[in-house]
């Protein structure tokens, strides 16, 4: 069966809750679109009212982040029921920048898959190399590292369920979309990852997207790579362009 392809907005540290609703006033008739998934992952304190903008409409919210335990002494923390309670469907997890600046391990990024899995949230795992990283050589090697532990304890039919963005650290915000050869290199092997730990079922089921300076002029030639399955969109989100990503067809 033909994977749906999911485009989500990842909107990082922008936009206040008032700026978020008018922001999805303004994008509710363009991202229509029921042929993909469209999900708006948003700041924390966005959610509840980007959940209540978006109501009756295709969109789907998911968070940036979100803590490992249940409940308690985590100051500052966001759990996953919190996420659940507000309508959150999928979270960000592990994404270069949690990783780069607030130390987020591979490790940590598993046991907050695991927890996002027990409580029904999708979780979208991002891995990506540097540009030193890629001029060595070991970019496969880095990723398959990212994900073989990300994954860890993940059943099969988790995974299938499970959506890998590909977030090359060196096209994240500079405007240097990876070339639709290189995206499509690096998910392919992804998903060759993704058989070697489970089995052909899993990869053939897991979505995979390409997230990176997607613009509206790159998106249709990534979106039609036969590992692509969409995209985690930063800048371009946060415009009415993101319309046009999700209309990219
Ligand atoms: O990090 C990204 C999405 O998670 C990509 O950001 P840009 O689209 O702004 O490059």
């Amino acid at each position: 069966m033909a994977r749906k392809k999911i485009i989500a907005g990842n909107w990082k540290m922008n936009m206040t809750p008032s700026e978020a609703v008018k922001l999805v006033e303004t994008l509710k008739p363009l991202v229509a679109n029921e042929e993909v998934d469209v999900v708006f992952c948003v700041p924390a304190i966005d959610i509840i009212p980007v959940v209540e903008a978006a109501k009756g409409t295709n969109i789907q919210v998911g968070a940036e982040n979100m803590y490992f335990e249940e409940k308690g002494a985590y100051t500052g923390e966001i759990s996953p029921n919190m996420l659940v309670d507000a309508g959150v469907k999928y979270v960000v997890l592990g994404h270069s920048e949690r990783r780069g600046y607030f130390g987020e391990t591979n490790e940590d990024v598993n046991k907050k898959i695991l927890k996002a899995f027990e409580h029904g949230i999708t979780p979208i795992m991002c891995c990506g190399e540097t540009l030193t990283q890629r001029e060595q050589g070991v970019t496969m090697d880095f990723i398959r590292q990212q994900v073989k532990v990300g994954f860890q304890g993940v059943t099969a039919d988790q995974a299938k369920t499970a959506v890998i963005a590909y977030e090359p650290i060196w096209a994240i915000g500079t405007g240097k979309t990876a070339t639709t050869e290189q995206a499509q290199e690096v998910c392919g092997e992804i998903r060759k990852c993704i058989a070697e730990i489970y089995d052909d079922a899993t990869a053939a089921a897991i979505r995979i997207q390409y997230g990176g300076s997607v613009n509206s002029k790159t998106a249709a030639d990534l979106f039609a790579q036969a590992d692509i399955d969409g995209g985690l969109v930063g800048g371009a989100s946060l415009k009415e362009e993101f319309g046009q990503i999700v209309n990219y067809k």
